[in-house]
C-alpha cells in the first residue's frame, strides 16, 4: 500500500513538474530522463532567477505573472547595498544569456525588443556588451596574430641568417679560422653579405673589435662578374666615396669578398623625411662617387639606393656593387672584363692615380678628413649632444605641420578623392601601350647592317633612355641618370618612381614624364626612330614633384572647393588630366595656383634634376659638372662622426656671427639707419 500510495505520489509531482513547466523540445542527446529533470529544474531557476531581476533595471514594466515574485525579490533587495544590486544586474545579465563559446547571447531578446522603452535598455547595453566582447575578442585575436606573425618572420630570418651562416662555413671552412660570423646583414640576386669580425680581436671590447662585410658571392656567378667586382673596389675602391676591399677569399667556385662593415640607413626608411641639407649631402657625395669612377673611364652601371650605404647619423656614404661595371676604352669601345689588367688598364690607373693627387683638395679629400678629425676633437670636448638627425628633418616636419593647420581636415570622402587624384597621376604617369611587343620593341631597319649588341645591364627603373633604345655606344652618362631618378624620388618621395614591368613600358613612362617630343628627338640623334600612337605632352619636373610630395595641400578640399565652378564640378587639363589649378604640364595655358613657400626645395634643385634627367646622353650633365651646379653652391658638406644637428648649428652659429659682424660693421659707420643696414643684410 506504501509503496502503491508512494508511486501515486511521484507520478502527481511529476504531472505537476511536467504543468509548470513549459514543453521541451527534447535534444535526441538528453534522452537520459534523470538529465532531462535536471535541465527542467535549471532552467526553472533560470526563469525565476531572469524575471525576478529584471525588476532592478525596468521597475515600471513589469508584467502581471511575475510582479508578485519581483515585488519579494526587490523587497529583499531593497535591505541590501546599491553594490549588491549592481552584482545582480550583472547576474541577470549572466541569467539572460544564453551562452556559446565566451559570447553571450541574450535568449529572449525578441521579448525585450517587444517589451517598451524601459526594457529596451538592458537589451542595448547587452547588446553594447556583446558589442565590446566581440571587439575584444577581435583585438585580441589581431594581438596574437600579429605577435605570431612577428614570430614567424623573426624566425625565418633566424632560419635564412643560420641558413647564410651554415653556407658559407660549408663553401670556404676556412674563413671560420679566421672570422667569427655574427648574422646576414643583406643578401642580393648575386650574393649575400654577412658581418664578421676577426677572431684574433676577440678579447678586445666590443667597440673596438673592426666589423667586416663578407660578400659571399653565389657559386653560380660567372666568374667575369666577380673579377669586374674586385677589379674595381681593388684599383678604385676605398676613396671618394667607393667602397674598398679588404680581402678576397677563394675556395673551389666560391668567391668572398671581405669589405669595411659600414652600418647604415635603409633608404626606403629615410627617402622620405630626408631635409634639404641631408639630400643635398646625399646627392654630393653620390656626384664626388661617381666622378671618381668616371675618372677611371668605368660605368657603374647599377646605381640605385641599396647599392649606396648612407648613415644619416654620421653622414658617410659609400657606393657599393660594382658587379655590373664596365670599362670604356679611350674610343668608347666597351673593355671585356678580361682586359681588365692588361697594360691599357694599367696606364689608365696610373693617370687616374696623378688625377687622384691632384683632386686632393676637393671636399672629400684628407684635408678634410684632417678637418673632420679637429672638429670631431672640438666636439668631444664640447661635449656631444644627443642623436640630431631629426632636427633638421623636424624643422620641415613643423613647416609641413603649420600648413597642414592652415587646411581643416578632410572626411573620409575627400580623402578618397584625393587618393584617386593622385592615383590618376600615377597610372599616367606608368600608362603603356598594351599591344606592343614588349621584347622586341625595338627592330632594325636595315636589315644590311650587322646587329650592334647594346648592353642593358641595371636595374629595372634606373635605366636610361639611351639603354631602352638599345643605343650600343653607351657611357659614363647612364649613371647619371640613374643619379637622376634617385633625386627624383627624392624630391616626389615616390619610390620606386619608374617601376615598369619591361624595357619598353619604362620607355613610356619617361615618354609619360618628358613628353613624346623630347624622347623621339633624342632617339633621332641616336639613330633611332620611334613609333608612337599617341603624343604626350611633357610635365614640370618642380609640380610634379611638389604634386607628389605635398599631395595633401595640392587637392586639399578648400583648393577645390575655391576652384569649382558654379555646375559644382573641377575643370580638368585634358593632357595631364590634373585640375586645370593643379595643372602639371610644362607650357600650361591655365591659371596655376603657385603654392609659394610651400616647397622646401629651392629652384636650383629642379634645374640640377632637369640637367641629369636630360633625355638625350650627349647632352647629359657629367657628374664633375653637377657638382659645380648652384644647387650644391652654399652646401657644405657633412662631417663624418659628429652628428648632424650639432653640425647644422654650429654652422647656423657661424652665419650668425658673420651677420652681426656686418651689422656692426655698418652701425660703426656714420648715419647710417635701419633701413640702410636692412638693405645692407638683404644684400648679404
Ligand atoms: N660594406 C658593407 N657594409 C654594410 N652593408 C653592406 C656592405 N656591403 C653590402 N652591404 C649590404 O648588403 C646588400 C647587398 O650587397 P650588394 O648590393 O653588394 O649585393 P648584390 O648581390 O650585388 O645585390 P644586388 O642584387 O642588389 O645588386 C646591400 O644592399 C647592403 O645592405
Amino acid at each position: 500500500m506504501d509503496n502503491n500510495l508512494q508511486q501515486q505520489q511521484q507520478q502527481q509531482q511529476q504531472q505537476q513538474q511536467q504543468q509548470q513547466q513549459p514543453q521541451q523540445k527534447t535534444h535526441p542527446l538528453f534522452c537520459n530522463q534523470n538529465l532531462q529533470a535536471k535541465l527542467a529544474a535549471i532552467e526553472a531557476k533560470l526563469k525565476q532567477g531572469s524575471n525576478s531581476n529584471m525588476t532592478i533595471t525596468t521597475t515600471s514594466t513589469q508584467t502581471n505573472a511575475n510582479k508578485k515574485s519581483s515585488q519579494q525579490f526587490s523587497n529583499n533587495s531593497r535591505n541590501k547595498e546599491t553594490a549588491a544590486a549592481t552584482g545582480s544586474s550583472r547576474q541577470q545579465d549572466r541569467c539572460n544569456m544564453g551562452v556559446i563559446g565566451r559570447y553571450c547571447v541574450p535568449h529572449n531578446s525578441q521579448q525585450q525588443m517587444a517589451q517598451p522603452h524601459g526594457t529596451v535598455l538592458p537589451l542595448l547595453t547587452q547588446v553594447q556588451r556583446v558589442n565590446n566582447d566581440l571587439s575584444d575578442k577581435l583585438t585580441r585575436m589581431a594581438r596574437r596574430n600579429t605577435i605570431k606573425f612577428r614570430e614567424f618572420a623573426a624566425l625565418q630570418v633566424q632560419d635564412k641568417n643560420a641558413e647564410a651562416l651554415l653556407d658559407l662555413h660549408n663553401c670556404i671552412p676556412e674563413i671560420s679560422q679566421i672570422f667569427d660570423m655574427h648574422c646576414r646583414i643583406g643578401s642580393g640576386t648575386f650574393s649575400t653579405v654577412l658581418l664578421g669580425t676577426l677572431k684574433r680581436e676577440r678579447q678586445l671590447p666590443e667597440v673596438q673589435r673592426r666589423r667586416f662585410a663578407i660578400k659571399h658571392h653565389n657559386p653560380t656567378n660567372h666568374p667575369e662578374r666577380i673579377l669586374r667586382e674586385l677589379e674595381c673596389m681593388f684599383r678604385m675602391g676605398g676613396d671618394h666615396n667607393v667602397i674598398g676591399i679588404n680581402c678576397c677569399i677563394r675556395y673551389n667556385e666560391n668567391v668572398a669578398f671581405v669589405m669595411p662593415f659600414m652600418s647604415h640607413d635603409r633608404y626606403h626608411d629615410i627617402f622620405r623625411n630626408l631635409s634639404l641639407f641631408e639630400v643635398k649631402d646625399y646627392l654630393r657625395n653620390l656626384l664626388i662617387a661617381l666622378q671618381h669612377v668616371h675618372k677611371f673611364n668605368v660605368i657603374h652601371r647599377d646605381v640605385k639606393p641599396s647599392n649606396i650605404l648612407y648613415n644619416r647619423r654620421t653622414g658617410k656614404f659609400l657606393l657599393c656593387d660594382f658587379g655590373l661595371a664596365q670599362r670604356l676604352a679611350e674610343d668608347g669601345r666597351l673593355i671585356q672584363p678580361s682586359d681588365l689588367s692588361g697594360a691599357a688598364a694599367l696606364l689608365h690607373d696610373i693617370d687616374a692615380a696623378q688625377q687622384q693627387l691632384m683632386q686632393r683638395h676637393d671636399g672629400n679629400s684628407l684635408q678634410a678628413e684632417n678637418e673632420a678629425a679637429a672638429l670631431r676633437k672640438r666636439a668631444v670636448g664640447g661635449g656631444t649632444t644627443a642623436f640630431g638627425e631629426t632636427s633638421s628633418s623636424s624643422t620641415t616636419t613643423i613647416a609641413n605641420s603649420n600648413h597642414q593647420q592652415l587646411l581643416t581636415e578632410p572626411t573620409k570622402k575627400e580623402l578618397a578623392t584625393q587618393k584617386a587624384d593622385t592615383q590618376r597621376l600615377i597610372n599616367r604617369l606608368r600608362s603603356t601601350n598594351a599591344n606592343v611587343d614588349q621584347n622586341n620593341y625595338v627592330i632594325s631597319t636595315n636589315t644590311s647592317r650587322k646587329e650592334m649588341h647594346a648592353s642593358r645591364a641595371g636595374t629595372p627603373g634606373y635605366r636610361p633612355p639611351e639603354v631602352l633604345l638599345r643605343y650600343p655606344h653607351q657611357t659614363t652618362a647612364v649613371d647619371v641618370w640613374a643619379a637622376g631618378v634617385i633625386m627624383l624620388s627624392m624630391l616626389s618621395t615616390m619610390h620606386p618612381f619608374f617601376k615598369a614591368p619591361s624595357d619598353c613600358a619604362a620607355l613610356s613612362e619617361i615618354m609619360n614624364l618628358f613628353g613624346d617630343l623630347e624622347v623621339r628627338k633624342a632617339a633621332f640623334m641616336l639613330d633611332r626612330l620611334v613609333l608612337i600612337t599617341q603624343k604626350v605632352a611633357a610635365l614640370d619636373l618642380r609640380r610634379v614633384c611638389m604634386r607628389l610630395r605635398y599631395a595633401q595641400h595640392f587637392v586639399s578640399p578648400e583648393m577645390q572647393r575655391r576652384h569649382r565652378r558654379a555646375d559644382g564640378n573641377t575643370e580638368m587639363c585634358r593632357q595631364c588630366e590634373q585640375a586645370t589649378f593643379n595643372c602639371i604640364c610644362k607650357h600650361s595655358s591655365h591659371q596655376l595656383e603657385t603654392y609659394d613657400g610651400l616647397d622646401m626645395f629651392p629652384a636650383h634643385a629642379y634645374d640640377l634634376l632637369g640637367r641629369l634627367l636630360e633625355v638625350n646622353p650627349q647632352k647629359r650633365i657629367t657628374a664633375e659638372e653637377a657638382l659645380k651646379h648652384p644647387f650644391f653652391g652654399d652646401h657644405h658638406r657633412i662631417v663624418s662622426g659628429i652628428p648632424l644637428s650639432q653640425q647644422i648649428r654650429s654652422r647656423e652659429a657661424m652665419q650668425t656671427n658673420c651677420l652681426s659682424r656686418t651689422l656692426t660693421s655698418y652701425a660703426s659707420q656714420p648715419n647710417t639707419d635701419a633701413a640702410s643696414t636692412t638693405l645692407g643684410c638683404c644684400q648679404l
